[in-house]
């Protein structure tokens, strides 16, 4: 199914006149208005048309528009299918006339009708099931202005400069620290969402006396419940700030910033467009509008409200409109609804079904119409002086479009809960098993040289790597493939994934190692390029520095042991000693601006505890320090456990990797939800249960715990700094 797009033209302003009318509708054989007609503004007899699934006129109803448009999803979204519904188009063209609406009844926009029928659906349900199913609806609601996040539930003061941050969680972009009401009927709600639209940022410009400078997203989250089973499912509605011309709209200083900010995130949007159609990455995090309306990424069903203003002082953006809303339709989105949860359920699950099942793939629709009015597309690209070119439809499109909106119910309808993740899980992830394919057992095997063979395996490797990073489920179907070719496949493709992480982990190691080396932080550096030989094992290069940063060690070490002995600068207290493949390092005074420090003795039992966790010397002395190592954790690294001791800021890490609390890890800089899951996974989920839960004793270890890395671990720490400066 693709993103749905409907169109919607505001009436003309007291302001506006009525000759200037320029945009034009129309319907194809005398059916439903599907058609919009634009002239060319290089050669006024000539019209740009285009097609979408529905066209609204000025005298389209508030009314009309919600029962045609977002009145069918309401079913979808009970049976646990995400709906994105958003607004589009330039500045005055009637956004938030349609989102929002005004306050009468016949005025009321798409979000209080969405919320009415949502509310009056969970009651029928909850009263034809007698009780037994349970609906709970959320809300919370926000504004991406400048491009920084705010809570519009919580009044202004409590804005903070930067705003709020983004994650991503489970292949859905989320902000973090939102504030998420539970709202019971939709008098709660009216009262909520209009204190909430005062703090909305708008303001008057010449274009439009209550301009939004801000893009509006409210979520509605639904939980329905039945026995031990909850169907968790999400709306949301978007109304966009409008891209503005700002040689028409006058704007003053913070209107200008404004307004770039706005532009801006609408070319990031109609880039992250035009890349699907090209079947390219698209450059969501280029903003966060991008990022959070993630189009053509979310599951479940869009529908792109395209408003536009008919007169001519509003042309090339009607057009630009127009031709974003082209390219936009044929963006596929996945129906997949959201997968029930079980009580008692372990989060194990999502992971399964994590980002790369969920997310959606990027491509554009295979068969889509494109519409191209040669003529047209040639005035406008020889146009000159007009920067813009535009892909028209043609009127001569063989899109049968007899009736769209019943269409559109036929398709909602065609959509029904089908496909569940964890059905289609297997379909996604597991690789097709091409060996017990019987047509390729019956082929007689051709004959290949050992070079072609080399070249079809490492094509067919890209080939698969980079369909599976589009889409696990797009990987064609491999054909004509001998078993043996099968199987060099298989092992290639492991050796290059396997090898690709490695290398990738073993420069970070490096990366970090040079970073240190230039502060002076000779430990430091030492440290990193001894774990980034176990990656790169035959780097005569690597040892050289290695070694170099060992005698290095050791000549400071004698060096202050010389002072030490000669009583001279015996405050710091550090030694060190450097032996072959081990660094042992005891600290004296835990400072904060190095992890290891020395202490004047070498280690000794007195450092452990007498489970051979560690105790810090000195400063904490008599307090354990670390916990017993569990049976299943390795310490393999040279430089970890024995003879390590930790600064405040090491144990105050690793003391919070440890208590496997979710809550906790994710305060971690650079630690989202998901790397905290993995984290307190690879750690087991308690030290009791069944995975034989270990415990993190150095930032070596932490840093090869799945998912973390060195430069996470050393994010965590720097970070961590400020919190435990004063200890
Ligand atoms: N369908 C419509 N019927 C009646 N009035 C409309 C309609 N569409 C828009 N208007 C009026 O046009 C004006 C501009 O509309 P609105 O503020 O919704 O535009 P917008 O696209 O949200 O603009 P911005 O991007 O600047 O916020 C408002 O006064 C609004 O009431």
């Amino acid at each position: 199914m693709t993103i749905r797009v409907v169109a919607r033209i505001r009436p003309v302003h007291q302001t506006e006149l009525e000759k200037d009318i320029i945009v034009k509708v129309g319907g194809i054989d005398g059916e439903a208005l599907t058609l919009v007609k634009v002239p060319n503004p290089k050669n006024e007899h000539e019209d740009f048309t285009f097609q979408f699934s529905s066209v609204y006129t000025e005298a389209a109803e508030q009314q009309t528009i919600f029962n045609n448009e977002v009145a069918p999803t309401i079913k979808h979204l009970f049976s646990g299918f995400d709906v994105t519904i958003f607004a589009y188009g330039s500045t005055g063209t009637g956004k938030t006339h349609t989102m929002r609406g005004g306050k009468a009844l016949a005025e009321r926009g798409v979000i209080p009708r969405l919320l009415s029928g949502i509310y009056r659906r969970s009651r029928k349900l909850e009263k034809d099931s007698k009780g037994q199913t349970q609906v709970e609806i959320t809300l919370s609601y926000y504004e991406i202005y400048n491009d920084k996040v705010f809570d519009l539930l919580e009044p202004p003061e409590k804005r903070t400069m930067a705003g709020l941050p983004l994650r991503d969680s489970n292949g859905k972009t989320v902000v973090v620290g939102l504030t998420e009401r539970s709202c019971d009927n939709l008098k709660d709600f009216e009262k909520l969402y209009d204190q909430a639209n005062v703090n909305r940022s708008t303001s008057a410009t010449k274009l439009n006396a209550h301009s939004s400078r801000s893009h509006a997203i409210l979520r509605i989250g639904l939980a329905v419940t039945t026995g031990d089973e909850t169907r968790i499912s999400t709306v949301s509605a978007i109304d966009l700030a409008g891209s503005e011309d700002n040689r028409r709209t006058e704007n003053g200083k913070e209107r200008l910033v404004e307004s770039a900010s706005i532009n801006k995130s609408l070319f990031v949007l109609a880039k992250c467009v035009e890349a699907i159609g090209q079947k390219q990455r698209a450059p969501y995090r280029e903003s966060k509008m991008t990022r959070i309306l993630s189009l053509g990424q979310n599951n479940g069903m869009t529908v792109m409200i395209l408003n536009l203003a008919p007169v001519r002082s509003h042309h090339l953006d009607t057009l630009s409109s127009l031709n974003f809303a082209n390219r936009t339709k044929r963006i596929e989105v996945r129906e997949v609804e959201n997968e029930p949860i079980f009580k008692g359920c372990s989060r194990a699950v999502t992971t399964v079904t994590g980002p790369s099942i969920q997310r959606q793939p990027l491509r554009p629709l295979a068969t889509a119409v494109h519409n191209a009015t040669v003529n047209a597309m040639t005035a406008a690209k020889t146009g000159g002086k007009i920067g813009k070119t535009f892909s028209v439809y043609t009127d001569r499109a063989r899109l049968s479009n007899t009736n769209a909106r019943a269409n559109y119910s036929e398709n909602l309808r065609d959509s029904s809960p089908k496909k569940r993740p964890s059905d289609c899980l297997s379909a996604n992830t597991a690789r097709p098993n091409k060996r017990s394919s019987p047509s390729r057992i019956a082929r007689p095997q051709p004959v290949i040289s050992k070079e072609s063979l080399d070249e079809m395996i490492e094509r067919k490797v890209s080939d698969i790597l980079a369909a599976r990073a589009l889409d696990q489920s797009s990987i064609a179907p491999l054909h004509e493939i001998s078993d043996e070719l099968q199987k060099r496949l298989e092992l290639l493709e492991q050796k290059i994934e396997s090898k690709e992480d490695g290398r990738e982990q073993g420069l970070t190691f490096l990366l970090m190692a040079k970073q240190h080396a230039v502060r002076g932080e000779d430990m430091s550096a030492l440290r990193m390029y001894t774990l980034a030989k176990d990656y790169f094992p035959d780097n005569a290069k690597l040892d050289t520095k290695i070694q170099r940063l060992r005698t290095r060690l050791e000549e400071k070490r004698d060096h202050r042991g010389q002072e030490g002995r000669e009583g001279k600068s015996t405050d710091l207290g550090r030694s060190t000693s450097v032996t072959q493949g081990t660094v042992t390092k005891v600290s004296q005074g835990c400072t904060e601006d190095d992890d290891y420090h020395v202490a004047e003795t070498p280690p000794d039992n007195n450092n452990y505890d007498s489970a051979g966790g560690f105790k810090c010397s000195s400063k904490s002395k008599g307090k354990p320090r670390g916990r017993p190592v569990q049976p299943g954790w390795k310490v393999s690294d040279p430089l970890d456990g024995k003879g390590i001791a930790l600064t405040p800021r090491t144990t105050r890490l690793l003391d919070i990797v440890n208590t496997r609390d979710l809550a906790q890890i994710r305060c971690l800089r650079g630690i989202g939800f998901k790397k905290a899951e993995a984290i307190r996974d690879a750690l087991g989920r308690d030290e009791e249960d069944e995975f034989q839960g270990c415990t993190v004793h150095s930032l070596a270890e932490l840093g090869r715990l799945k998912g973390v890395g060195a430069k996470t671990v050393e994010n965590m720490r720097v970070a961590l700094g400020a919190t435990v400066g004063s200890l």
